[in-house]
């Protein structure tokens, strides 16, 4: 299978600060990749070398087998970027019967609109919409040309919450119809349910490639509460443990690896009381992998 993006040694900078480093990343057709990192961390800079909008300084970049901004790319590729919807006097229907004539398998406006329930909105100025309406706007505008690979940059900020299921629900839609996206999202929870990898941005290089399931693996912190006569230094050097402490009775124990950890407490199960095991939420990995990488 051809890939659909190869990226090799990519490097970015803005004058002399260096953005991004040294990137390499292959995504295949079909693929849903979650897209994380800090505020700043080089996301939108590495989705405007994808779409050609900025041009790459080292490395090799490439889609559809192509260089950025190529013929292939600007028809196959859909984008929603953040804040790029300020055109005056044009009205929603407007804007996507201009944009339907670019693409040669345009989707047709009016169905697009119901689908995304737009159509209340298909005869108002752009200028009077809310940010919130716009947002819901600039995703039609990506799915007009019925591209293969779309590029959306925190698409659900501004969204309320019928528009964000709406959103996640018609991402499910494109999954199921073998598109190509990239996300971004300073929330892990909300692209849990449709990304197949995430890459971990950090400092201009990718610090994390993988599942949901091997993110939680690596990072995931489980935390285990127990009461028991035991000295707190039986713990101490059980597999996975990162910290013990003691809060009057009770003993809690970090753990990066819980099922090793689990197993390891085993032996001293007969000395242990209300035992209780709480897998960190997703929401905390984020926060913590970020701190990870600062420190
Ligand atoms: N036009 C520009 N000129 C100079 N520096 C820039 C420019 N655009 C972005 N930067 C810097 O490049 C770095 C990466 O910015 P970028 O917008 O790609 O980050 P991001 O991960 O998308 O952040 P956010 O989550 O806040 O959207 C930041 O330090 C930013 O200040």
């Amino acid at each position: 299978m051809q890939p659909i993006i190869q990226a090799e040694h990519v490097s970015f900078s803005y004058g002399k600060h260096a953005v991004l480093k040294d990137l390499s990343l292959t995504i295949n057709p079909g693929e849903i990749i979650g897209l994380i990192g800090e505020n700043g961390a080089g996301k939108t800079t590495l989705l405007n070398l994808l779409l050609g909008i900025r041009t790459i300084k080292d490395g090799r970049l490439t889609l559809f087998g192509q260089e950025p901004g190529g013929p292939l790319a600007k028809q196959n590729i859909g984008s929603m970027l953040q804040g790029d919807l300020s055109i005056r006097g044009i009205t929603v229907v407007e804007l996507l019967t201009m944009a339907a004539t670019h693409y040669p398998m345009a989707l047709q406006p009016n169905q697009l609109m119901a689908e995304l329930a737009l159509t209340e909105l298909a005869h108002r100025q752009l200028t009077t919409l809310s940010g919130g309406q716009l947002r819901r706007v600039t995703f039609a505008l990506a799915l007009i040309g019925n591209p293969e690979l779309l590029f959306l940059d925190e698409p659900t900020v501004g969204m309320d919450t019928n528009a964000q299921q709406a959103f996640w629900t018609r991402v499910k839609v494109l999954k199921a119809q073998g598109k190509t996206l990239i996300i971004t999202s300073h929330y892990l929870p909300e692209i849990e349910q449709v990304a197949d990898r995430i890459l971990l941005l950090q400092n201009g290089r990718f610090t994390f490639q993988g599942t949901f399931a091997e993110l939680q693996r690596q990072y995931q912190q489980v935390k285990i509460e127990f009461q028991t006569a035991l000295a707190l230094s039986t713990f101490e050097a059980l597999a996975g443990v990162t910290a013990v402490t003691q809060v009057n009775t009770v003993v809690q124990i970090s753990s990066t690896d819980g099922d090793r950890t689990l197993q390891a407490l085993v032996p001293y199960l007969p000395q242990l009381h209300q035992v209780t095991l709480n897998r960190e939420s997703l929401a905390a990995i984020f926060v913590h992998l970020t701190q990870e990488a600062r420190a």
